[in-house]
């Protein structure tokens, strides 16, 4: 006896010991020739309790011919559990490895945690002769996913249908494939719940996945799946109109492709008047290029907001003329230009008479109305190159770029009376009021914007002394 069959044997001692009865084909090379007997193997209990084995040699009704012996040899060997049942689901036989899984379990529907299902298996195997499946198979103390072939063949024996039924273990793969399903799934919820439009592409430039934002932001009608496959090209020609620079869009799309090399960020803006920041970042996986991942922002609001901001910081909020701050920039840019490119600038300080009486006596509110019909009459009647502004209280500038003394002071004079006559004529207005101006030119020799205004003021204040409602002159 070789020491494969001794071990055999001894696994059977515990299945015997559950009086268990094995019936199997043995082979036996007597003289070098095989030799096939049908053995049934039972177990006695002996005198002293062990278990011992009652091997009966019986008469084989059939002689094996060596590939038979090789098959039931491979059969009885392989991990993979084989099962054999007749017609109507009775158990015939079974492979070591099947009955080691499923010891007591005798029945086909037995063998299936769904007993109803296992009851259509079998009508659908009268059929369709066999099926493969991958379903919860019942096994001796759990259950498993397994991969189960079937086919409906005849038994040798008998001549009937009997039902062979080959399993393994898929319990590791479906656990993966769940998990990997469950992440994918959490992945699609987290991109369906961003409000930024994303566009996964390949390396051949198809969409691989897009989400509902990014439909929304280019009023795409169509589903996102629907986009799925489509060429990424085609997409970008037929959506660059919504661009105010079409052929812009599209160059810098094939200028980061080309690339490839880092994440890189664009301002884009749409003919609508939205701005859209555009991120591109390539995919690579162990060195290899994969595609790239577009993500669109609508940042519309915060331009918009930003600018109000920006807007808000350099106006006044009472006149909406530009603020001391705005004043200062604008008067420092000019006086730049008057040293680097010899412009001729002048600057006119504007300052309401007598205003603390109109406070006092009308009060504040009324001042105000005072101060808004003042910076009006500036807006309406000054180019679109003069910057007028309020530097605070009553006090207003005017920056004029491009003007010689006299024809400062010609507008100068033109302003005050001006705004004189615009108090006279302004009916919410129960106060007339005029005001001083002093007038100064930007110097190449000013060594800052104060050396100007503290001119502009000096002349203001002469005027002032001079009888009010008046220019007066410091160039
Ligand atoms: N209504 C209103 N008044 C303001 C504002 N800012 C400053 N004032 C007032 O402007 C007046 C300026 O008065 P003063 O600088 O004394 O000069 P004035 O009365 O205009 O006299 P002169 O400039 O010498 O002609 C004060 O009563 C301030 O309260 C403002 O935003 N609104």
């Amino acid at each position: 006896m070789s020491e494969a069959t001794r071990r055999r044997l001894a696994d059977y001692l515990p299945r015997l010991a559950e009086g268990e009865v094995i019936d199997e084909h043995w082979s036996f090379y007597p003289g070098g020739q095989a030799v096939s007997m049908h053995c049934r193997c039972s177990g006695i209990v002996m005198g002293d309790g062990r278990t011992g084995m009652l091997i009966e040699g019986l008469e084989s009704e059939i002689s094996l011919d060596a590939s038979s012996l090789r098959a039931l040899e491979a059969v009885r060997h392989t991990p993979m559990m084989v099962s054999v049942f007749d017609g109507h689901g009775r158990l015939l036989m079974r492979n070591p490895a099947a009955f080691e899984a499923r010891r007591g379990l005798t029945s086909f529907k037995a063998c299936f945690t769904d007993h109803d299902f296992a009851g259509q298996i079998l009508e659908q195997l009268k059929d369709e002769q066999r099926c493969s499946l991958d379903t919860i198979m019942q096994l001796r103390d759990s259950e498993r996913w397994h991969h189960v072939d079937l086919c409906l063949a005849t038994d040798p024996k008998t001549g009937l249908p009997m039902i062979v039924m080959g399993e393994f273990d898929i319990t590791e793969r479906k656990t993966l494939e769940t998990a990997q399903r469950v992440s994918k799934h959490q992945l699609e919820v987290v991109i369906e719940g961003l409000d930024v439009g994303l566009l996964l592409e390949d390396e051949n430039r198809r969409v691989v996945m897009v989400n509902q934002a990014f439909c929304d932001l280019f009023a795409i009608e169509a589903p996102p799946e629907a986009l799925v496959g489509m060429d990424c090209r085609e997409a970008a020609q037929s959506s660059k109109g919504f661009f105010t620079e079409p052929e812009g869009f599209m160059a810098r799309i094939e200028e980061l492709i080309m690339e490839r090399s880092k994440q890189a960020r664009d301002l884009l803006t749409m003919a609508d008047g939205r701005f859209l920041e555009r991120s591109y970042t390539p995919l690579f996986v162990a060195n290899q290029y994969h595609g790239h991942l577009w993500v669109y922002r609508d940042i519309t609001r915060q331009r918009r907001q930003e600018a109000d901001w920006v807007r808000k910081a350099s106006t006044d909020p009472l006149t909406g003329l530009a603020n001391r701050r705005s004043f200062e920039e604008s008067a420092r840019r000019v006086a730049r230009a008057v040293k680097e490119e010899e412009l001729q600038a002048a600057l006119l300080m504007i300052d309401i008479d007598r205003f603390k009486t109109i406070n006092d006596t009308l009060g504040h509110a009324e001042g105000d109305k005072g101060l808004r019909l003042l910076a009006d009459t500036l807006r309406v009647n000054l180019r679109n190159s003069d910057l007028p502004c309020r530097n605070g209280g009553e006090e207003f500038m005017v920056i004029m770029p491009g003007m010689t003394q006299e024809e400062a002071q010609t507008i100068a004079w033109r302003l005050l009376r001006q705004i004189a006559e615009a108090t006279i004529e302004a009916e919410e207005l129960p106060f007339h009021f005029t005001v001083s101006i002093g007038v100064t030119g930007f110097k190449p020799t000013d060594a800052n914007i104060e050396t100007v205004t503290q001119r502009a003021d000096a002349a203001m204040y002469q005027a002032k002394h001079e009888g009010r409602n008046r220019v007066a002159v410091r160039w």
